[in-house]
Formats: structure tokens, sequence, C-alpha cells
């Protein structure tokens, strides 16, 4: 039995009496507060904001506050279970982290940094197809710990081709193929801000580092960016695919294959039908259509829709240990957290990932107790309470 609240918590608060360590936030608003403090306009604003109006990214808060929990008593918490089994690994703790490009614009260490933290605490990591870094330093810093690849479907098969080659070369372990991105979202934030980071060679590491892609560019990427990133931009993304599509993906990969972005009952159905093994409810954190379903209000019917076929993941507003076992009570197996690990790294790279994943951690397992549950699969939909 894995039990990590009362230790962790322990250790939070030695560090909050020792004058030599580093004071650290502890709530999400205190991290993105400190992040905003230390970050470029531009580079916060590309974190933090959301498409349009933003609706769906407080959509997205919003719906957790509908649910109310209902603790019970009395029952010997003990001890608790807060292992996760899923695709035939057991991880420690009920989150991943959630595939988020581009992280060198917020720490110089970026990915690499966060593969660390992650495998520290043993929390599998997914990988952005646009990471910083080449996947395979990443694949490297993680150290054999868990890490799944996140695929961006590319115009050229070929190239897509080779990054699952390479992610299943590189020891990843699934592969998670997000829907919601066919085009470039309407950001009001970015669009201020002229912020457009994919135009300043942001992002692309894993191209800049691809035998197709460099092959087809004809000449060193490094030696003449303009070029590659004019090239870049010719292949990257594919707004033409269709479910049948999916066939290419299986057969270039031996890896379970997980859909990322299902908000409707209907394609996580089709989901199904087309043999996929897992299925992340998200609403890409409100990135990408304004004023949509928040996910954890998407998520209950979805899992009525897949009859525990297949696991369910969701993310799109998780910030603390409540809102992970809300998801986990209407049925998600687990979560991943996106920007709360972004601010760890912003303030103090994988120092601060590293804090951020404890405090998750200690603050689920503690709550998980205070519930009067000692286990993970103990919690369903008894738990609560629609308000
Ligand atoms: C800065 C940023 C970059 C992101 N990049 C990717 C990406 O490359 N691939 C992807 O599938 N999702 C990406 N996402 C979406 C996350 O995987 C996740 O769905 C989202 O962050 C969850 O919402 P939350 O951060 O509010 O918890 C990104 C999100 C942010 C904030
Ligand atoms: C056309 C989509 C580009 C996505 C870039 C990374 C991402 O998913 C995000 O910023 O969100």
């Amino acid at each position: 039995m894995a039990s990590v609240g009362n230790e962790v918590q322990n250790q939070i608060y030695e560090g909050m009496f020792s004058p030599e360590q580093k004071r650290l936030p502890v709530s999400f608003e205190d991290w993105e507060k400190a992040a905003n403090n230390l970050l470029a306009k531009h580079s916060f604003d590309y974190v933090a904001g959301g498409a349009g109006s933003e609706e769906t990214v407080h959509n997205n808060r919003d719906a957790f506050k509908r649910w109310q929990i209902v603790p019970r008593m009395l029952n010997d918490v003990g001890s608790r279970d807060l292992r996760v089994h899923l695709l035939g690994h057991t991880f420690p703790h009920p989150f991943m982290l959630a595939p988020i490009g581009l992280q060198s614009i917020i720490h110089p260490d970026g990915e690499v940094a966060v593969a660390k933290a992650a495998a520290k605490m043993g929390v599998p990591m997914i990988v952005s197809t646009v990471s910083s870094k080449p996947m395979e330093e990443i694949s490297a810093a993680a150290d054999g710990s868990p890490k799944w690849y996140q695929l961006y479907w590319n115009e050229d098969p070929e190239i897509t081709a080779s990054f699952l080659k390479r992610a299943e070369r590189a020891g990843y372990t699934a592969i998670v193929i997000t829907l919601d991105a066919p085009v470039t979202p309407w950001k009001e934030r970015d669009l201020t801000n002229s912020y457009l980071p994919f135009m300043l060679g942001e992002g692309i590491g894993n191209y800049l580092t691809d035998p197709v892609f460099c092959k087809k560019l004809g000449c060193d990427p490094e030696s003449d960016m303009k070029t590659t990133i004019d090239y870049w931009g010719q292949i990257f993304g594919n707004p033409k695919v269709t479910w049948d599509n999916l066939s290419f993906i299986r057969e270039h990969t031996n890896l379970p294959i997980l859909l990322k972005g299902i908000l409707h009952p209907n394609d996580a159905k089709l989901a199904l039908e087309y043999g996929v093994d897992g299925i992340i409810v998200s609403n890409h954190g409100g990135r990408q259509v304004d004023g949509s379903v928040a996910a954890l209000d998407a998520l209950p019917e979805i899992v009525a829709a897949v009859q525990n076929k297949v696991p369910i993941l969701m993310d799109s507003g998780i910030r603390r240990g409540a809102d992970v076992l809300k998801a986990l009570a209407l049925g998600a197996t687990s979560v991943l957290i996106g920007r709360p690990y972004i601010y760890g790294l912003a303030v103090a790279g994988e120092e601060g990932v590293e804090q951020v994943l404890r405090q998750l951690a200690a603050d689920i397992d503690l709550t998980l107790a205070l519930c009067g549950k000692n286990s993970l699969s103990s919690i369903d939909r008894s738990l609560l309470r629609r308000k």
C-alpha cells in the first residue's frame, strides 16, 4: 500500500519552518501568480490563455464546483492505496503529465527538467510532438520511467511514420493521438501579443532531428532556419484526416493507441469501433473551442457509452486533489495535469515541477482519507452529490 500524504505533508511542513529551504508556492493560484511574475508576458499568456473569450477555460473550473464530495466516516483509512492499473502497467499516483509543447519558452531546460522530476515521482509523462527538445533526449532524462508519446498528425505520412518509429525505439510505451487541433485555434492573447512561437523556431525539436524531415528539407535544418520553419509550416498538421486514417497509425506502431480530445459520446463509440486502446476526455484546457462543454461535464456520458471496454482518462481543469477524486468518482481511471506543472517549471525548473507533483500527491492522499476511503478503487459516483 502506498501512503504518501502524511509523509509528504511532513516534508512540506518541515520546509515551511526551515530557513535554508527555498519557499515555494503551495496553492495553484500562487504558483500561477509566481509564474506570471517571472515569465515574459507573451510566454505566460501563451500558457494561461484559451480560445476566444476563454469561456471554456472557466467552464472547466466551474464544472468541478457543480460536484460536491460527501465524505464517509469510520472506515479505517490508516493506510491508503493510490495505485492505478493502466494498459498493463501499475503507476503510483492517479495522475500523469499532459503533453505540453514548446516548454523551452518557459524554462531553458524545458521537457528535460520535467522528465527528471516526473521520473523521481514515478509519474508518467506524455511528450508532445511539438516538444522543444527531441523525444530521445527527453526519454534519456526520464531514465527508464514510464512515458507516452503524443502525436500530431503531419500532412506528410512518411514523417508521421518516422515519429512513430522513433517513439517506439526511444522507449515510449503508448501513443496518444491528439484529435482536437486540426487547425490553429483563435487565441486572442497570442494574436494581441503577436506571438506565434513556431514562427520563431520554437517547438520543432523533433523535426530538426528527424532523418525523413531533414532529407525532404534538403538542407541542414539549423543552418537555414527560415527555410526550415517554412517547410515545417507546410507539413505540420493535417485537417483532412478522418477516422479511417487511424489504420495508418495502427500499421506503423505496435504500441497501444489512445485518442485525446474526445468530448462526444458518439465519438467515444466510434473510437471503440476503430479499436483504440484508451480515450482521453479533454478540451485541451479550453484552448481550442470557445464556449465548449467542460471536460468534466462530458465525462459521465462518455463513461456510459464506453462501458468499461477501454480505460478513460480526463484532463482540463485539474488543479487539486479533490478535483482528481471527483474525476475518478465519475469514471476516469486516471487524470492528466497540464498548466499546474508548467507553472512549477516556470518558477523553479525541475525542483518546481517536483514540488507541484508532491503537493498534488499529498493532497490526493489526504483528501482520500478524509473522504473515508482507503483506495482509489473504492471510489465511485456515490462519493458525489450534484449541486
Ligand atoms: C502551453 C500548452 C501547450 C500545450 N501543448 C499541447 C500539445 O503539444 N499537445 C497536446 O495534445 N496538448 C497540448 N496542450 C493541452 C494539454 O495536453 C492539456 O489537455 C491541457 O493543458 C489540460 O488543461 P489544464 O492545463 O487547464 O489542466 C497544451 C496545453 C498548454 C497549456
Ligand atoms: C495547430 C495546433 C498547434 C498546437 C501547438 C501546441 C498546443 O497543443 C497548444 O499550444 O495548445
